[in-house]
């Protein structure tokens, strides 16, 4: 059993802590007021999850998030539990080998039903929005923008979740504060854009275009915390800065090869996902390992935390 399937096998429960949630690569335990918020291995492409892992993805994006955790932690507190309980220790204790360094111990946030995406740059969804209405999320933008291009300043660009693990769906700054209020509206915003700023000049330094990216804020003891995973390759779109050409779809960082390998085999998306070659395993693997690399600093894959 490697990582990736031991969250199948953990499909219910973590020995005897329920699974909260669980998305297409990642897992969520609860036990009270702590929570267990496992990465696997898995990955997804054009949304649905292959029938292959790439070794050691859930340790890379967890690394990564503790990183981006700490670097932006004099802008906003986060999830991150300080002092998990005996107890929880004690349960987890036996599955240590088989989550360490792809697990994050967090404390329940109320979540907020909104995903905070900020882009610095026109792409996905929002250039498909651009395309539509020369909008996004109600956010009227220049004329005659190319896809890719880089915005004349970063947008706010909220999403409502959908929680039948659909798209979410972008909305309007107006029905966020609808539907959260105003003054955690403009703070999530303000939160957001900080964030953006701070990440994406310390990528930059690294050769990296972050182009957009999606946080995700809930309330601990009636104080905003930045949750979720944070400025993952899941999370944001990372771009090689030296092969940046707008005009058309950016390479993507990390999943190029994937994308590229299910395209060469003309895969059809209604088709059960495919496994994934070796190759394409080990350059993909690769790919999670350079970005750790760039954005930390760091040259091997030791632990953060
Ligand atoms: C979307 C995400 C998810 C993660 C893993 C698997 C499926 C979904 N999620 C995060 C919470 C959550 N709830 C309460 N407190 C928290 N600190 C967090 C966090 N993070 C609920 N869902």
């Amino acid at each position: 059993m490697n990582s990736h399937t031991s969250s199948a096998l953990l499909t219910t429960s973590l020995g005897d802590i329920p699974l909260t949630a669980r998305g297409k690569v990642r897992d969520l335990y609860a036990m009270g007021e702590e929570l267990l918020f496992i990465a696997t291995d898995r990955i997804s492409a054009f949304d649905h999850v292959l029938g292959s892992g790439i070794p050691e993805k859930g340790k890379i994006l967890t690394q990564l998030s503790h990183f981006w955790f700490d670097f932006v932690a004099d802008t906003v507190p986060n999830h991150l539990l300080a002092s998990p309980s005996a107890e929880l220790l004690a349960k987890i204790a036996p599955y240590e080998s088989q989550i360490e360094g792809r697990s994050m111990l967090v404390r329940r946030a109320e979540m907020f039903p909104v995903e905070c995406v900020v882009r610095g740059y026109i792409s996905g969804s929002g250039w498909k929005d651009y395309l539509a209405t020369g909008s996004v999320c109600g956010i009227e933008l220049p004329k005659g923008l190319r896809e890719s291009d880089k915005l004349p300043c970063p947008i706010f660009t909220p999403a409502a979740k959908i929680n039948t693990g659909g798209h979410d769906e972008n909305i309007s700054y107006g029905v966020m504060v609808d539907t959260i209020g105003e003054h955690y509206a403009a703070e999530l915003r303000r939160l957001t854009f900080a964030i953006y700023e701070k990440a994406s000049a310390h990528a930059a330094t690294e050769g990296l275009i972050l182009a957009d990216t999606k946080f995700e804020f809930g309330l601990v003891d009636g104080k905003i915390v930045l949750a979720d995973e944070v400025l993952t390759p899941d999370s944001s779109r990372y771009w090689p800065a030296e092969s940046y050409s707008p005009g058309g779809a950016q390479p993507s960082f990390d999943k190029q090869y994937v994308r590229d390998y299910l395209e060469s085999i003309h895969w059809n998306k209604q088709a059960p996902a495919p496994s994934l070659p070796d190759e394409v395993i080990s350059k993909t693997r690769e790919k999670y390992l350079e970005a750790f690399r760039l954005i930390t600093g760091r040259s091997g894959l030791e632990m953060v935390r």
